[in-house]
């Protein structure tokens, strides 16, 4: 239990160790660049530019934590302290790294993707908010624009057979900065075992029977996953440094 007499503490943890296969051939996702600055740089911003976050604790490729660390400290992050610690093969295992690296005064966790570097701030700000009111869990979200279909997977080049339309009212897509009280979200890698099908951290934590709830996404926390993503991060990142003077 948090001492009730000092203030919460915020931590992010970004994962950044995945190589990015989808978006192909190139350097590691995470330091691909968006406006000329490295999508991780992009992505510590969004999190340091909360008032709240006091710690960012960055997972860098499992052979390159040396790298990033000198790569980052080429930029500025303001009053945030950072971290940087070799990832693993998995995100989970990642992310696991992430946590281990936590000093004992950290009381809120957001667990935030490397690869959506443009999240707003209110983003991240409601979800620490609705942590800090007390749900162990909470996760950003958006309703969906196309209707999903559930199917028979099959070979690639043979046609899926349908089996099923879910209810798209009741089906949100779900983005990061994901926040947790820490204990539970320790607790949730401590006990769900990889490969469970958990694909996002507030899956371990459903898994433990936790509650979950979902705050409002925003369209620009988009995750940088194939190459007309990067075009649409572009233009959004043009946009911003147009009206916004972002940097
Ligand atoms: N072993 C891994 C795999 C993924 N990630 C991170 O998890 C986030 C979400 O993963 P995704 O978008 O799937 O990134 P990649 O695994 O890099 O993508 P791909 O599956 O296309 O290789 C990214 O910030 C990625 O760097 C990580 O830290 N460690
Ligand atoms: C965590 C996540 O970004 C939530 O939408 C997503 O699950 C990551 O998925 P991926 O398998 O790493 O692409």
């Amino acid at each position: 239990m948090p001492d009730p007499s000092r203030p919460i503490r915020t931590a992010a943890v970004i994962p950044a160790a995945g190589r990015g296969v989808r978006l192909g051939p190139g350097a590691p996702k995470a330091l691909r660049t968006l406006g000329g600055t490295p999508m991780l740089v992009h992505a510590v911003r969004a999190m340091a530019a909360s008032r709240a976050v006091s710690l960012v604790v960055v997972v860098a490729p499992p052979d390159g934590a040396p790298e990033v660390r000198a790569l980052l400290d080429e930029h500025s992050f303001g009053r945030a302290e950072l971290l940087v610690v070799p990832g693993g093969e998995t995100r989970q295992e990642s992310v696991r790294r992430g946590l281990d690296a936590l000093p004992d005064d950290v009381d809120v966790v957001l667990v935030h993707d490397a690869a959506r570097p443009l999240v707003p701030v209110d983003t991240v700000d409601a979800v620490i908010a609705a942590v800090r009111s007390g749900a162990p869990a909470v996760v950003p979200a958006l309703p969906l624009a196309d209707t999903v279909k559930r199917v028979e997977p099959r070979p690639k080049g043979e046609a899926e057979p349908v089996t099923g339309t879910p209810e798209r009212a009741l089906l949100r897509a779900v983005q990061t900065p994901q926040g947790f009280d820490r204990e539970t979200l320790l607790k949730a890698h401590d006990t769900v075992v990889e490969g469970e099908g958990a694909t996002d951290d507030a899956g371990l934590v459903e898994r433990l029977g936790a509650p979950v709830v979902v705050v409002p996404g925003h369209e620009e926390a988009f995750k940088v996953t194939r190459p007309l993503d990067l075009v649409l991060a572009e233009a959004v990142l043009a946009r911003r440094r147009a009206t916004d003077g972002y940097v």
